[in-house]
């Protein structure tokens, strides 16, 4: 276990990519007390380049809200978010976001909507195509391509959204517990598929922050787990997930992956606890 947000060893997971620090987020409740709610306070954390790190923790604690801090997508009002070195300030080409709800165009083919994220960062017609048509093979759609999404399973919906946002290779990319709507199996496969992708990186390998609920699929994606506080959120604790790589199925029933669960588990449950309490 290392603290919250410390550097740690290891082949290509010592250069820091993501550095928040002190973050802190607030949002204006006019009900409330205080008139004001602090989701976000003295959270830390560091990302290390090409590392796969979750995100656990109580439901409200600001999961999300982090993951859209980074992404650009919300503003923070203390501390400071920092990808490589550089403040976030807004969406950023570099970092590109999968969210639970597939966000397809309906009307659009899987082939279109890869297409439609190209062509709105300006990329020429036959680039578009080859690029769509390459990331699909990736993802597994080529025989889906000219499909609409209502004609498409979950799993394929969001093999597509994960298309969408490869095919502009950014440097980051952030999920926000894109498959918590997936049957079990379905999210099983998917999960081993992620990692597919995600070691195959054409370059260098992608950076990547998962929001998600499920300990099992923090364990069995993740470099490192970091676990949330109750709200106000900050990272409690961060684990390191040392379970070779690649990682194959018959891993969830091991006694190394159970014992992980055990002490994640553990971690979570004091403050759920905590959280019931003071109730
Ligand atoms: N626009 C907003 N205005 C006021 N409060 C908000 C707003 N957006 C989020 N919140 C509150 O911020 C807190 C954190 O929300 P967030 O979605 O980040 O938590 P989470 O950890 O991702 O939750 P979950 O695990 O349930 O998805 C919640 O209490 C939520 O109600």
């Amino acid at each position: 276990m290392t603290a919250a947000g410390s550097a740690i060893s290891g082949p290509g997971r010592a250069t820091p990519k993501i550095v928040a620090r002190k973050v802190s987020k607030l949002y204006r409740t006019p009900g409330s007390r205080k008139g004001v709610t602090t989701v976000l306070d003295g959270f830390d954390l560091t990302i290390h380049e090409g590392e796969f790190l979750s995100l656990l923790g109580p439901s409200g604690c600001g999961k999300s809200t982090f993951l859209n801090i980074l992404a650009g997508l919300d503003s923070y009002n203390g501390g400071s978010v920092r990808l490589d070195g550089e403040r976030v300030t807004g969406v950023n080409k570099d970092v590109g976001v999968v969210f639970q709800g597939y966000a397809l165009f309906p009307w659009l083919t899987a082939q279109k909507n890869v297409e439609v994220g190209l062509k709105i960062r300006g990329v020429g017609r036959a680039e578009r195509r080859a690029r769509a048509a390459e990331v699909l093979k990736t993802v597994g759609l080529s025989a889906a391509a000219d499909r609409l999404p209502h004609q498409l399973s979950g799993g394929m919906r969001q093999r597509a959204a994960i298309a969408r946002v490869l095919a502009y290779d950014p440097e980051v990319l952030v999920f926000d517990e894109p498959f918590a709507a997936l049957d079990a199996q379905t999210r099983e496969f998917l999960q081993g598929e992620l990692l597919r992708i995600w070691e195959s990186g054409e370059k260098k390998k992608k950076t990547i922050l998962f929001v998600t609920h499920s300990i099992d699929e923090a364990i069995f994606l993740s470099d490192r787990i970091a676990v949330m506080t109750r709200a106000p959120g900050s990272v409690k604790t961060i684990l390191d997930v040392e379970l070779d790589r690649p990682r194959t199925q018959t891993l969830r029933s091991s006694e190394e992956f159970a014992h992980i669960r055990a002490r994640v588990a553990g971690i979570l449950a004091e403050e759920v606890n905590v959280g019931n309490d003071a109730a």
